[in-house]
């Protein structure tokens, strides 16, 4: 991935079969490789895509102890022409990034990006967040319709626009915009009519960013976590004006977006009507808030294209948070951003190997169509007319479906695979001659699995939470809402593993929802929360068992546990 920057020859040098050269020899490998190493550069640099989805970025001439510093003139056409030809071989296009100079000579960086069908592209999700008036709307016009802003709202008018002129097939209710990359890294939005035409930029694209525009007032609240829970998103891009600085609901999605453990990058807007010393002091503010004990980033200031590709190839293995300082209006810093969001790759590991699993976010009914449902592939792949298990319904029941037809933003394709958003229509059985679905069958939070997996949903399910807010305390009976994935529904304490908690504090919680049974799988992430209440954990026991049965066995277990602890008294009384 293109957070594991490596240096190939460096590689080569390092394997068993050519441990005769030295690192001298190694740095030389790329410039003339005898057939066994190019080989051995083959099977690394496809190895390497693999792990990063698609795309690498690579440095050649130098190594991490500096050992070989640098390529010589007539060196570098050598080894970039190596490089050429294995991406070439693997059939990926080669860009340069950057080239620094070191002691002998140069160090170059390139991203080796591999070359889709024009149905296949990458996918990026991109959660925005920031408060009122931070200038969110107005960067995702501005990035996606390629036109600045006027600083009274022209962009994000043009955004509203295209908004109320989705047609059918949409892919959430939380705003969704896209951006799209060749290969080469050039953006492909071309707005026709001030609209834009999502599946040519989808067969344009080798990797697509997803914005999820989530709203910025607290009203909104449980919309923002949901979209930053139920949309699955691989990065956060916190949004900040200039002038106002970190007001309002900025501390809250920060620490949203860090206790969801999703890698954050912020963008400050509206440098142009800032003066310079109110920018210093939010600057200020901003890394005192992102370096104290409850964020510990480490934050970047991104000012070069040097900048852009050591922040990106390393955001993702670190705890770093780059700094953009951009204007809308004046277009300032923006290539800077728009470099940086090419070059993102997700650290999220996907499991294409298992049983399918697709969480839902949200339902449409498209006229000649039927009922289309949103969401995203966290498992597997999901191919047309694949069988598979909607639910659960309210009463704990998953029914057989069949997938009729798949989009990917808007573009029909035949198979999803996980890590990618999707719409699906879908039909009941397994005939040619299917029931339709009705929407209203199907809710947020609903997920469509593989048959294989047996699905079971569950009442009840334990979680490891750390309360991050509470005001007073909490204790048994509590009830708040729990998001998880793109369930959103209220649960109430059954019993913790401590009396009562408090801001700070740890438990086991035993919960239950209060409406209806949900699926959920060990280890997933949950946000439980309600008003300025936030406690944060993971879901470590599903109890499938019916609550009498449960409580029933419990009663028993507990009574149990009362006779031998009155039996241990009385022994030690004796
Ligand atoms: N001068 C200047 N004005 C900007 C810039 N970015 C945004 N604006 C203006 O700031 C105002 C608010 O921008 P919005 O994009 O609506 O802010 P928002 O964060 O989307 O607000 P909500 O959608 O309400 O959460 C608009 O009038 C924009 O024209 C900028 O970089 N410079």
């Amino acid at each position: 991935m293109s957070g594991t920057k490596e240096s190939l020859s460096s590689f080569v040098a390092k394997t068993d079969s050519v441990s005769e050269y030295d690192r001298i020899i190694g740095r030389q490998v790329l410039v003339a490789p005898t057939e066994k190493q190019y080989e051995l550069l083959l099977k690394r640099l496809r190895q390497q895509l693999g792990e990063g989805r698609g795309e690498v970025i690579l440095e050649i001439g130098g190594s991490p102890d500096g050992s070989e510093n640098g390529l010589l003139e007539d060196e570098v056409e050598a080894a970039v022409a190596t490089l050429q030809s294995l991406a070439n071989t693997l059939e990926c296009s080669c860009v340069k990034l950057r080239e620094r100079k070191e002691m002998r000579g140069v160090v170059l960086q390139y991203l080796i990006r591999r070359v889709l069908d024009n149905t296949d592209f990458l996918e990026i999700r991109v959660a925005v967040v920031g408060n009122v008036d931070a200038g969110k709307s107005t960067l995702l016009g501005v990035l996606t319709h390629g036109e600045l802003d006027n600083g009274r709202g022209h962009a994000r008018q043009r955004l509203f626009r295209h908004k109320h002129e989705m047609e059918s097939g949409r892919t959430s209710s939380v705003g969704n915009d896209i951006l799209g990359f060749d290969e080469e890294g050039n953006v492909v939005n071309k707005p026709e009519h001030g609209a834009l035409d999502w599946v040519k930029i989808c067969e344009r694209s080798s990797k697509v960013i997803t914005f999820i525009d989530l709203a910025g007032h607290e009203r909104y609240l449980k919309t923002t976590v949901f979209g930053m829970t139920g949309h699955a998103p691989d990065f956060g891009m916190l949004m900040i004006g200039a002038n106002a600085g970190i007001i309002g609901m900025t501390k809250e999605h920060l620490g949203l977006a860090l206790a969801l453990s999703v890698p954050v990058f912020v963008v400050v807007t509206k440098i142009d009507m800032c003066p310079v010393n109110v920018l210093q002091d939010n600057l200020k503010m901003l890394i005192r808030i992102l370096k104290s004990p409850g964020c510990r980033k480490v934050p970047v200031m991104v000012k070069s294209p040097d900048d852009v590709v050591l922040s990106a190839t390393n955001f993702v293995s670190e705890r770093l948070c780059p700094i953009f300082q951009v204007s809308n209006v004046t277009g300032e810093n923006l290539g800077l951003l728009k470099t940086f969001l090419n070059l993102l790759t997700t650290k999220m590991e996907y499991h294409e190997n298992e049983p399918a699993e697709f969480q839902i976010d949200d339902t449409y009914s498209v006229p000649g169509v039927g009922t289309v449902v949103s969401g995203t592939t966290l498992k597997g792949v999901i191919k047309l007319n694949d069988i598979l298990m909607l639910g659960p319904d309210p009463l704990g029941h998953f029914q057989q479906i069949a997938v009729k037809s798949i989009h990917r933003k808007r573009m029909a394709v035949k198979e999803v695979r996980a890590g990618q958003t999707a719409s699906f229509a879908l039909k009941k059985g397994k005939k040619v001659s299917l029931v339709t679905i009705k929407r209203s069958q199907i809710r947020k939070g609903m997920v469509m699995v593989s048959p294989t997996l047996n699905p079971q949903a569950c009442w009840e399910f334990e979680g490891e939470i750390l309360v991050l807010h509470h005001p007073t305390t909490i204790s048994s009976r509590y009830q708040a809402m729990v998001h998880c994935g793109s369930i959103r529904q209220t649960a109430s304490i059954i019993s913790m593993s401590k009396d009562c908690l408090r801001t700070g504090d740890k438990a086991l919680i035993h919960f239950r929802f209060i409406k209806h049974p949900e699926y959920m799988t060990p280890g997933q992430r949950m946000v439980f929360r309600e008003g300025r209440t936030k406690a944060v954990g993971n879901i470590v026991k599903i109890i499938t068992q019916s609550t009498a049965t449960y409580q029933g066995s419990r009663g028993k277990q507990n009574k149990q546990q009362r006779n031998n602890s009155t039996q241990n008294s009385q022994k030690k009384s004796k």
